[in-house]
């Protein structure tokens, strides 16, 4: 027994040893083999695209304007991966709405009530840190203590914030109780007497900080004006690599209505036969890299035209304009977005209001 015992290892690894060595090799070899391929293919992948995009930014570094991790991340490079969810189906047949302009004929989604679904949305943009922008200069810091207020309950609820309040009046700045995750940042600025300049201006600023904080802080950009609520929900459905809002007095008008700049000696100036849409300059963004580009390329035309003694009709918002027509948006907000219940009756295909004027008294408000 025991002789056979001590045989049988003899016999077992003996003759047939070389073949089972040869199978436990192949074992572990096939085993190694696929728990490391499975794994490290993605993460080459990842790699190269994370490679990819800094070497974007470091030449961008030099040649201006430079491209960030924004540029290649949250919806363009990556297709992002959203976990099991339960949804409604859409139908191909049944179109969520018949009553409104769906896609500009780039096909850049617009933005309306019942069009998308907010939690699919959620699922894609998580782990995205948004800046809101907001400049609150000279008496304008009034208008502060309700825009957070109305932020804090219906702006990008459930997602990082950092609001970026440019301000020459920081002590003036109201405390508000904000929800986790969300902080506020107050960016100290120099005024200008004539309010056309603090507008202008409001591009240059928002150049120069992108390349300082906001291209290292946060993937998404989103420049508001301060005069304003949010009375509904704003969310990451406004998210892309370049959005603008259908200005609400004029999403409907003919093109030769826009109040695009109209005089030729100016950089802003659109002929009467172009023009997709006349955007509002109360609420644009994107990508931090292409809100960056669109801020210096708008503050460089700003500079054009002072040298050349001319100031756009509508100032920022009619260089804005002209930007985005030969930058096509990829996504465009309706009126939704930007709206004014004093100046406006509301349509029945508005079904919601989201973000909407205060009143205020121009001459009073604007003055020192
Ligand atoms: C709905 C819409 O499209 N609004 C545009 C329109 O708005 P408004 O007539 O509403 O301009 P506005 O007075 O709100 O100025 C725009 C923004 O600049 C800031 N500000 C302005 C002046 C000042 O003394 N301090 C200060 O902080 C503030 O954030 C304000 O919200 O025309 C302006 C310039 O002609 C801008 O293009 C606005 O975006
Ligand atoms: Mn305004």
């Amino acid at each position: 027994m025991l002789h056979a015992r001590q045989d049988l290892p003899g016999d077992f690894w003996g003759k047939s040893s070389k073949s089972w060595l040869f199978l436990i090799l192949l074992f572990i070899a096939s085993f190694g083999f696929y728990s490391n391929v499975f794994n490290w293919i993605p993460r080459w992948r990842q790699r190269e695209v994370s490679q990819s995009c800094e070497a974007h930014h470091l030449q961008g570094q030099r040649e201006s304007p430079p491209l960030s991790k924004g540029d290649c991340c949250p919806d363009t490079c990556r297709v992002p991966r959203v976990p099991r969810m339960l949804y409604p189906k859409a139908h191909v047949l049944q179109p969520p709405r018949v009553d409104v302009l769906l896609m500009t004929p780039w096909f850049a989604p617009i933005i309306w009530d019942g069009t998308y679904d907010s939690a699919i949305l959620d699922a894609q943009f998580r782990n995205t840190t948004i800046g809101l922008t907001v400049f609150a200069i000279k008496k304008y810091v009034v208008f502060l203590k309700l825009f957070l207020e109305t932020a804090e309950k219906y702006f990008m609820v459930g997602h990082r914030v950092i609001y970026y309040i440019l301000t020459d009046r920081p002590a003036d700045v109201p405390q508000i109780p904000l929800q986790e995750g969300r902080r506020v940042v107050i960016l100290k600025v120099r005024n200008y007497t004539r309010w056309q300049d603090v507008v202008l201006h409001r591009m240059e600023m928002i150049s120069n900080f992108s390349q300082q904080r906001f291209l290292h802080e946060v993937d998404y950009l989103v420049s508001a004006d301060v005069d304003m609520k949010f009375s509904d929900h704003v969310g990451v459905e406004i998210l892309s690599s370049l959005f603008g809002t259908l200005h609400p007095g004029f999403y409907a008008s003919d093109r030769q209505r826009f109040t695009y700049e109209r005089r030729p000696l100016s950089q802003a100036y659109i002929p009467e036969d172009e023009g997709d849409f006349y955007y509002a300059a109360a609420l644009y963004g994107g990508s931090v890299a292409e809100v960056y580009r669109l801020a210096t390329a708008c503050h460089q035309a700003t500079l054009i035209d002072k040298a050349n003694g001319i100031e756009a009709v509508w100032h920022e918002e009619s260089h804005l304009n002209k930007y985005l027509l030969y930058h096509k948006p990829t996504k465009v907000l309706s009126p939704e977005y930007v709206w004014d219940e004093r100046m406006l009756r509301k349509p029945p295909y508005l079904r919601r209001l989201r973000y909407v004027a205060v009143p205020k008294n121009h001459a009073q408000i604007r003055s020192r």
